[in-house]
């Protein structure tokens, strides 16, 4: 018998996460039956969209939700051998127990050399969204400005750096100056630092006074409600993430966006991810194709040791990551 930890959500959060919301605990497995597998974590995802999904799909006592990169240690199942590395959605656990359906095996030319981590976020989930949300929802065009914010992020780089790929210039924003130094290392025209300019609305016209084609938008609040006034005519917003209001108590009440909207002609969408599941694979390939060539850079936050998973997920909640947040079992 093999016994997974696990961590459950104890209590609903309340503002930011707190380690006392969350429970570690053990869970025997039983053994496995034909067509089954047993798969033990190698890397853990820690998101921003567990925050908002844990209060609208979970109860208390459910274990976390999230992704991890599994090695597959046991197999009753002829499609999967046993040393194979998948991408899974079983949560915040150590080992389960899977039947192969809910199991996507890393694409078979993934460089040895390069960390299979990658899977939860340039060359997995957040790389996608990035992909998708420049392509389908920005439209952006060779020569037209990006604007994304948190920008040093998992998304936002990702973001960034398509945008120069696609002969953009781009623009953006992130909450230390080691983050902007950083933006600015992976080929950002402008980068800054908004939690240390005196006015947003100054540093959004000083890094393009023509203002933005483009605004990839993961944090909303009151960054977006300065930022539409600085997008040009017949702009694109796409609306990702409200990362500023994910552990607001009471919903913020931003000041009205129709004006903008209606005088310069945008186009605002929201969007999940899950919407190109069906191109999952052609993502995918692009995204390692630039990794592998270089013209993608990544930064990952490793935080080691399975009991540090709500620490690292409080820590990113809280700025505290550059780059993808994982955690290393
Ligand atoms: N629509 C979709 O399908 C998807 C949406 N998302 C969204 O994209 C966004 C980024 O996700 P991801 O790249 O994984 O996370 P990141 O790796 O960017 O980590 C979150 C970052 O958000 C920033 N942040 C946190 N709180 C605030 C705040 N109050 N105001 C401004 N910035 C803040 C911090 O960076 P900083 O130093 O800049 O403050 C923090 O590091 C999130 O909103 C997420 O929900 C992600 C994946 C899929
Ligand atoms: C205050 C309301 C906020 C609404 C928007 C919330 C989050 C946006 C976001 O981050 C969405 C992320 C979607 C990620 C999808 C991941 C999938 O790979 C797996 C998700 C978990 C699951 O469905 O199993």
């Amino acid at each position: 018998m093999v016994t997974a930890k696990v961590w459950v959500l104890k209590k609903h959060f309340e503002g930011f996460p707190k380690p006392s919301d969350f429970d570690l605990k053990k869970i025997e497995l039983p053994n496995l039956k034909d067509g089954e597998l047993l798969l033990e974590s190698v890397f853990l995802s820690v998101d921003p969209y567990m925050r908002p999904y844990s209060r609208r799909d979970m109860k208390e006592g459910d274990i976390m939700i999230g992704t991890q990169v599994a090695r597959i240690v046991e197999s009753k199942n002829p499609a999967f051998t046993v040393g194979a590395f998948v991408v899974a959605r079983s949560g915040w656990r150590t080992h389960f127990i899977s039947d192969g359906k809910d199991l996507q095996l890393l694409p078979s030319n993934w460089p040895e050399s390069l960390p299979k981590s990658l899977a939860l976020g340039t060359v997995g989930m957040p790389g996608l969204t990035a992909y998708f949300g420049l392509l389908e929802v920005c439209k952006m065009k060779p020569g037209e400005t990006v604007l994304v914010n948190a920008a040093a992020g998992a998304v936002g780089s990702v973001v960034g750096q398509l945008a120069k790929i696609g002969g953009c210039k781009v623009v953006g924003c992130a909450g230390s100056g080691e983050k902007v130094a950083y933006l600015k290392k992976i080929g950002f025209d402008e980068a800054f630092n908004y939690k240390t300019v005196t006015s947003l609305d100054e540093a959004l016209r000083k890094a393009s006074p023509d203002g933005y084609d483009c605004f990839f938008d993961n944090v909303g609040g009151e960054f977006a409600s300065i930022a539409i006034n600085h997008m040009k005519k017949y702009g694109r917003i796409a609306v990702c993430g409200a990362i500023s209001q994910y552990n607001d108590s009471v919903p913020q009440q931003g000041p009205y966006v129709q004006v903008p909207m209606i005088f310069k002609e945008l186009q605002m969408e929201g969007f999940i991810v899950t919407r190109w599941s069906n191109r999952r694979e052609e993502g995918l390939n692009a995204l390692l194709k630039w990794v592998v060539e270089g013209k993608v850079k990544y930064h990952e936050q490793v935080t080691e040791g399975f009991e540090n998973m709500p620490m690292a997920f409080i820590g990113m909640l809280k700025g505290e990551n550059l780059g993808k947040a994982i955690v290393k079992v």
